[in-house]
């Protein structure tokens, strides 16, 4: 499910799950293992992620999700990664979709080759994006970037995704290489400045109006089907809402505010 090794002090992890690296339990449980395992070692300076096949991972293997994904669940290596000191780096070739996307917003940076496509289609699918993508998408992308991203499933290709901050660089060549370079260029920087979780989400405007906006464009596209959507919307609109950070300082009366509490019951 993964190849483990290491080049210079860095690990290279790599998917390899044909044809197109989903994430099953026992994808997942590699990853999770081969992290912990780089970490550990204190030979290693960074982390390289990375997909064989040409593809850096088409997200959670569906088939799996009827019976249920087994521990470590996606999140558990986001929360991983999230507390290593060691810079980790998605080194993206080919696609990475839904909880591919998500898997490489939890290391602190991504690379990417300019022919990549990135999107996360879970609205599509009757899912959200739960595995952190509702959390560190508008943290690297800004808020209306990410809700576009998020109720359209569109897939962004790598050089509009740099632009709105999802890819640090286009790279040519060798997407290995090209990720252990970038990567040992980081080994002194400290990776909570890069974390995305511990960032704040850019925004203008006034988050109601932005949230509605969103939410009317949506009720219209998905006629018919409003209710699973907007239901997921609005979970996404809480988390996007920036629940933890801003909703002490809401006005009581402000609709977003009431939506937040209303959901929390
Ligand atoms: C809480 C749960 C959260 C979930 C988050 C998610 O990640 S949901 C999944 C999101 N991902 C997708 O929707 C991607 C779907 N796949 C594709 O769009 C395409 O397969 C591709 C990655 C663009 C590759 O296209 P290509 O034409 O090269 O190949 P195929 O489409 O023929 O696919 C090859 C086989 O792989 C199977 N497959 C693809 N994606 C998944 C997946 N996510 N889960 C399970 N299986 C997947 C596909 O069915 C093909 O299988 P065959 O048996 O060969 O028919």
């Amino acid at each position: 499910m993964m190849d483990y090794s290491i080049r210079d002090q860095v690990a290279v992890i790599k998917l390899d799950n044909p044809p197109v690296n989903v994430l099953g339990s026992a994808a997942l449980t590699s990853i999770y293992d081969g992290i912990g395992k780089a970490d550990r070692d204190p030979s290693i300076k960074a982390v390289v992620i990375c997909g064989k096949n040409g593809i850096f991972c088409a997200g959670v293997d569906i088939k799996e999700l009827d019976n249920g994904l087994h521990a470590p669940w996606i999140k558990h290596i986001g929360d991983f990664i999230d507390n290593m000191k060691k810079p980790v780096v998605a080194a993206i070739e080919g696609f990475a979709l839904g909880g591919g996307l998500e898997l490489a917003l939890f290391c602190h940076y991504r690379i990417a080759l300019k022919t990549v496509r990135v999107s996360l289609p879970e609205l599509q699918l009757g899912l959200m994006p739960g595995a952190g993508g509702t959390i560190r998408l508008p943290r690297a992308a800004g808020l209306n970037n990410a809700f576009d991203i998020i109720t359209t499933g569109n897939r962004i290709p790598a050089e509009k995704a740099a632009m709105m901050g999802i890819i640090d660089q286009i790279v040519t060549g060798d997407i290995i290489e090209e990720g252990i370079k970038f990567v040992k260029s980081k080994c002194n920087i400290d990776t909570s400045l890069v974390c995305l979780r511990m960032k704040t989400v850019k925004y203008s405007g006034d988050l109601d109006d932005i949230s509605e906006a969103f939410m009317t464009k949506v009720k219209s596209k998905f006629k018919g089907a409003i209710a699973p959507i907007v239901s997921i919307l609005e979970f996404v609109i809480i988390i996007l809402d920036l629940y933890y950070v801003h909703l002490q300082s809401l006005s009581k009366n402000s609709p977003t505010y009431t939506r937040a509490k209303g959901t929390c019951k």
